[in-house]
């Protein structure tokens, strides 16, 4: 039966961005892997406890410990349960798949999220190629089957992107945030119509036009919200225009009036 409803496609994963801010991450392993993991959970914000002996540890990975990057290093191997008590997620990048199965039997046992490099079905969840652009980040994910295709993928999204994406979602980040602190409600009619207003900002100006808005600019638009309203985009570049003309001296501005002035005059004279 066809119908307006979005299709089901069984089979996918759940692609959600799992908040980890100062959340304890056990991970377990000091490689190649084990970096690209420290990577990622570095740019969430985990507070990471690595276990895994010095004298195996990728350059990478040591210099992410010697540098102060990793909350709690442990020197040694896994050797006990208690390794992972209170993490919110574990990893393990080990090349033992033994020892990795345990852990990740460990970790159910204590119902904590986990991550096995090597063993897909002792993952609750993947990692995939991630693209990044300041508060952007799109992951890439092929669901197991091909990770080199994920990694092959990134330069393609890359390349496709607005350049000024990330500036763009930075100021729209500002706005929504200033229009929070005149309109905190949560839910209800207010909630109703601070969504609705926003969309309209974000639909009437380009990626490039949100980049380039300065502090001025957010609080010109933020004056609209009351009568739902939305500056045109002339009226911003009118006000830039103004306090362009305002911020260059006065003697400046007098040598054009001159010049402007004789010009018009030997115009005239000709
Ligand atoms: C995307 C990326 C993210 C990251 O790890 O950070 C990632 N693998 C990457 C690279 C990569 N990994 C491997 C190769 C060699 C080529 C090849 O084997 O095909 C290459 C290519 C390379 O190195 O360039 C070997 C490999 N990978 C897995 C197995 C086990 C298996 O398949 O059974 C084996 C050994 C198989 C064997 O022994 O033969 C499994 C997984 N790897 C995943 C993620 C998850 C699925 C992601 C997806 O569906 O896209 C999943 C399921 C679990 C997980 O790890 O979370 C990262 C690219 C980062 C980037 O550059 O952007
Ligand atoms: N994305 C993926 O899923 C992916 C990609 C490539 C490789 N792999 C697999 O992931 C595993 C790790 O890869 P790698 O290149 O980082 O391996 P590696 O050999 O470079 O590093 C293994 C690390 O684990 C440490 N280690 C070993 N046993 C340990 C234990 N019991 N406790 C704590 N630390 C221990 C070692 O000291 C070393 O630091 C390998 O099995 C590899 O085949 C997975």
């Amino acid at each position: 039966m066809t119908n307006e409803f979005t299709k089901i496609e069984p089979g996918g994963s759940l692609l959600i961005a799992w908040q980890l801010k100062d959340k304890k991450v056990v991970l377990i392993g000091g490689g190649e892997v084990a970096a690209g993991r420290i990577v990622n959970l570095l740019n969430a914000d985990a507070k990471i406890t690595l276990i895994a002996p010095r004298k195996g540890l990728n350059k990478e990975v040591a210099y992410r410990i010697d540098s102060g990057q990793i909350h709690e290093f442990i020197d040694r191997e896994y050797n006990n349960e208690d390794d992972l008590k209170g993490a919110n997620m574990v990893f393990t990048a080990i090349d033992n798949v033994e020892i990795s199965r345990h852990i990740y039997n460990v970790a159910k046992s204590q119902n904590i999220p986990t991550n096995v490099a090597d063993i897909p079905p002792n993952c609750d969840f993947y990692f995939g190629s991630i693209v990044r652009r300041g508060p952007l980040q799109i992951l890439i994910s092929t669901g197991g089957q091909g990770p080199r295709i994920s990694a092959k993928l990134k330069s393609i999204v890359e390349g496709a992107l607005p350049r000024s994406i990330g500036p763009a979602i930075n100021n729209v980040g500002k706005l929504r945030s200033k229009l929070r602190s005149i309109e905190p409600t949560v839910g209800g009619k207010p909630g109703a119509k601070r969504m609705k207003w926003m969309i309209k900002v974000c639909d009437n100006y380009t990626f490039d036009e949100l980049a380039e808005m300065s502090e001025e600019d957010l609080d010109r638009i933020l004056k609209g919200y009351q009568d739902n309203e939305i500056p045109k985009r002339s009226l911003l570049d009118i006000s830039k225009v103004l306090s362009a003309i305002k911020s260059i001296s006065p003697t400046i501005v007098g040598m054009v009036i001159g010049s402007v002035m004789t010009y018009s005059f030997i115009g005239r004279n000709k």
